[in-house]
């Protein structure tokens, strides 16, 4: 089998000024955020991960969070029309990339929009947070697209974060794990539980029983411990203050 595939892609010079919508503002060190994505990077390699860096888009200032530009299932790579306008030039460069992984490429038209940021994989369910940056015209290409592939889509409400994964995400058995106050509502998920810091809701499955995590969610880290994780954590403080997660660092690509 193909070991499993990281599209990264890396922070520019105008990362300090990226969008910030459901938190205060506070000033991004640049040169530390480029140092916590190179430790980002790093733990993604040493965990097994190939590396593919996108070229750089040094003038999106939201570039390196490239999960939101491209959404990929089995040999599809679906090109997003991001939410938010000042992000869709960040799609220019991302097609060759996955062409070169030998994926098949599709695209979202305009008017509808997708943010993979909002696209939750888990228990062979799509589950798709509307009301954010990615509307219901979004959901229903990205259906039309996983139909073929036996994968229901379902939209669900996202109102008190940017994305759904920036409110939850799952762990390999199929626990949605995610911060209650950004929740609208977890009835959608079969399997739910909450998680103590707002962090512990993004996890990044490296392998069946490896986490990689956010050093700001220690507590939720020890609990996943318990139940037999191994849990790697990465410092991404400064991608936080824009609303970053190690989610949306990279695109995992699987075959
Ligand atoms: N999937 C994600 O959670 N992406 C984070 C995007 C952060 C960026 N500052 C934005 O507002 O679009």
């Amino acid at each position: 089998m193909t070991p499993p595939t990281a599209i990264v892609r890396p922070p520019g010079p105008r990362l300090a000024e990226g969008l910030v919508t459901h938190i205060e503002r506070s000033a991004v060190d640049v040169g530390r955020a480029r140092r916590q994505w190179e430790g980002y990077v790093a733990a993604l390699g040493t965990a097994g991960w190939e590396i593919v860096e996108a070229p750089p888009a040094d003038d999106c200032p939201d570039a390196v969070f490239v999960e939101d530009v491209l959404v990929v299932h089995e040999d599809l790579a679906i090109v997003t029309r991001p939410g938010a306008p000042e992000r869709r030039p960040e799609t220019t460069g991302v097609e060759d990339v996955v062409r070169g992984l030998g994926m098949r490429v599709e695209h979202v038209a305009g008017p509808a929009t997708l943010d993979g940021g909002d696209v939750l994989r888990t228990g062979g369910v799509a589950y798709v947070g509307v009301g954010g940056r990615t509307d219901a015209a979004g959901v229903a290409r990205l259906r039309e697209l996983l139909e073929p592939y036996g994968v229901p889509v379902r939209g669900v409400p996202v109102t008190r974060a940017l994305h759904l994964k920036s409110a939850c995400t799952a762990l390999p058995d199929g626990t949605v794990v995610g911060w209650g106050p950004v929740v609208d509502d977890p009835s959608v998920f079969a399997r739910y539980e909450e998680v103590p810091e707002e962090g512990g809701a993004h996890v990044v499955v490296l392998d069946g029983d490896h986490l990689l995590m956010a050093a700001s969610a220690p507590a939720t880290a020890d609990r996943f411990r318990d139940r037999g994780y191994r849990v790697t954590a990465v410092d991404i403080s400064e991608l936080e203050r824009l609303e970053g997660c190690v989610t949306c660092l990279s695109v995992r690509v699987r075959r």
